[in-house]
């Protein structure tokens, strides 16, 4: 199987050098492979969206290494960067990250307009991920028009229409309620089982984590557990999940 991302011992520090210092990641291993989704769950404030974000090129660890399709990507310049994101990674955020200002068409084609991609190959392209995601009807729409739901939808089609080889989602249902929560994890379920979309999201919602196929939990800046689904069933892997998340509610009840 072809890897598609490699942590080497990840460290995060923020305010380095004042008295404020303070460790979150602390030396963090990790490899995803082609066809993965992984879930990351944790607590409050220990370090997934400081992990997803490290491992994303939106940060810089602070010691150890990051590779993505065999590039490290620490040692990029920022010009490099941009250029490397909307080539290879796809992101998907809680508050969707539209522009007010553009249609939906418009929105979708943002990557493909920053790669230099030709007018008429955006129009084919946007056009087809519009159909497989069934917003064609949204594309001359402004987000203002949409609903959280068709604004998440068309989130995704702008985070897949330069055909990533991965797909970060930071908290994607946040803002959802659970029935379009339930709608778009359906669908980056399909990407994944149909397109071997790679994907790695953050949420504290263990239904929703009961899509993925590994769950990581961090606790204190560390991976403390990592359950795979495997042969699991949706319904047993769920109750797995809902048990490694109650390990801090019984020792806060229990102590
Ligand atoms: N830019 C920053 N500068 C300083 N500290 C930060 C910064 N970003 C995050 N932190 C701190 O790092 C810790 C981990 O934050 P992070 O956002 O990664 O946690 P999280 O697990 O995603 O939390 P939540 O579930 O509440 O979103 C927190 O204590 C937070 O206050």
């Amino acid at each position: 199987m072809k890897k598609i991302l490699e942590a080497k011992n990840i460290v995060k520090t923020y305010n380095r050098n004042t008295k404020n210092e303070f460790e979150v990641l602390h030396g963090i291993s990790l490899e995803v492979y082609e066809g993965d989704f992984i879930c990351i769950m944790g607590p409050s404030g220990s370090g997934k969206s400081t992990l997803i974000n490290n491992l994303s090129t939106i940060d810089t660890p602070t010691k150890g290494s990051v590779f993505i399709n065999g590039k490290s990507v620490n040692k990029m310049m920022e010009t490099e960067t941009g250029k490397f994101r909307y080539e290879n990674l796809g992101f998907v955020f809680q508050s969707f990250n539209l522009m007010d200002t553009l249609t939906i068409r418009e929105n979708i084609a943002v990557p493909l307009t920053l790669a230099k991609v030709g007018k008429d190959e955006i129009k084919e392209r946007v056009e087809a991920i519009a159909n497989k995601l069934e917003i064609n009807a949204l594309l001359d729409k402004y987000p203002a028009e949409c609903s959280g739901g068709q604004c998440q939808r068309c989130a995704v089609a702008r985070a897949l229409v330069t055909n990533p080889k991965l797909i970060v989602a930071d908290e994607p249902t946040g803002n959802l309620d659970s029935k379009n929560s339930h709608d778009l994890l359906a669908l980056l379920k399909n990407l994944n089982e149909q397109d071997h979309v790679t994907i790695i999201m953050v949420t504290h919602d263990a239904m929703i984590a009961s899509y993925s196929k590994r769950l990581l939990f961090i606790r204190d800046g560390v991976i403390d557990e990592v359950i795979e689904r495997e042969g699991l069933d949706q319904k047993e892997y769920f109750y797995k999940i809902v048990q490694a998340n109650s390990k801090e509610s019984m020792e806060l009840l229990f102590q």
